[in-house]
């Protein structure tokens, strides 16, 4: 579906990255057809250019040729990008935005043209094919331009369609996710280290027990509290364990750092269109 299309990046920083990765590897459409532009930045271009093989900036502009432009750009950048690029965009092109908080309405209202937009939330892991992400169909986006964007974002992990108004909420908890996993596993090394493991026994025992307990949960059937259980003896370690996470509160702390995402993700919404006014 994709291996004619030409994809144009706009914002060539880790999220556009991690995407360049995961669609290389994972060959859905000649390197040579992705393209990647970043306000002036030109040795970021050539970083990108050499370790993906993805096209070099050429005579011919990959913005007005490209069939689908990916919005990477900080949410507060958007519309001064769009600015600089709406008199090379066309109608035609598919739009897909992977910006927090930014909806496809104010989007379109940038470009000033019924261009199709679809608004996504991915993670980092796209770059190894892992990504878990979230996309809604802005108004001009059709059924096909759907396919399209989901055959993208299916090729570096999964993709599940949501309404738009909660990607917010997808975005405190699967777009930030990654770092609060990162958090976890520094705070069990830390941990490690004070108990006296050696940091790289301890780095593999904890990834190990991270990919594990992940791969338990996809089991069919599987539910966190029953695998919890099963693994807490009575009056055992982990008993133990869990009543000081208990005490100092995790299951609240977990609630309210997603719920603050997610708040985060609106407001920084409405920042980007004051920004622009
Ligand atoms: N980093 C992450 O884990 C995730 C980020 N996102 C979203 O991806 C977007 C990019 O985030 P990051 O890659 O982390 O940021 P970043 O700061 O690494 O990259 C942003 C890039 O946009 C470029 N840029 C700024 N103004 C521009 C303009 N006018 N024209 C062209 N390029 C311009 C910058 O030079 C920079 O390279 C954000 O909107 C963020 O909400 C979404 C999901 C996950
Ligand atoms: O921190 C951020 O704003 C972006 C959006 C999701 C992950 N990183």
């Amino acid at each position: 579906m994709l291996h004619d299309k030409r994809i144009c990046f706009i914002g060539a920083g880790s999220m556009a990255e991690a995407l360049i990765s995961g669609l290389v590897s994972k060959k859905l459409l000649p390197a040579q057809q992705i393209y990647a532009n970043n306000r002036g930045n030109s040795d970021r271009i050539t970083e990108l250019v050499t370790r993906y093989g993805i096209a070099a900036p050429d005579k011919e502009d990959p913005i007005r040729t490209a069939d689908i432009l990916v919005l990477a750009m900080k949410p507060k950048d958007v519309a001064t990008a769009i600015e600089g690029i709406r008199s090379f965009t066309r109608p035609d092109q598919l739009v897909i935005s992977v910006l927090a908080g930014t909806s496809t309405d104010y989007i379109s209202s940038l470009l000033g043209h019924p261009a199709a937009v679809i608004r996504t939330m991915p993670n980092t892991s796209a770059a190894i094919g892992m990504s878990a992400t979230a996309l809604a169909p802005g108004q001009y986006a059709t059924e096909e331009d759907m396919s399209i964007a989901t055959t993208v974002f299916e090729a570096v992990g999964i993709a599940e369609v949501v309404k738009e108004e909660e990607l917010h909420a997808v975005t405190g908890l699967s777009g930030s996710g990654p770092a609060y996993v990162y958090y976890l596993v520094e705070a069990m090394e830390d941990a490690g280290r004070d108990m006296g493991l050696e940091p790289d026994v301890a780095r593999r025992l904890i990834l190990q027990t991270i990919i594990g307990a992940a791969n338990m949960l996809l089991e069919p059937g599987a539910e966190p509290d029953v695998l919890r259980r099963n693994v807490t003896s009575p009056n055992g370690t982990t008993a133990a364990g869990l009543a000081v996470l208990a005490e100092h509160g995790f299951q609240e702390a977990i609630r309210a750092c997603i719920r603050r995402a997610t708040e985060r993700s609106e407001e920084m919404g409405a920042e980007a269109s004051v920004t622009s006014k």
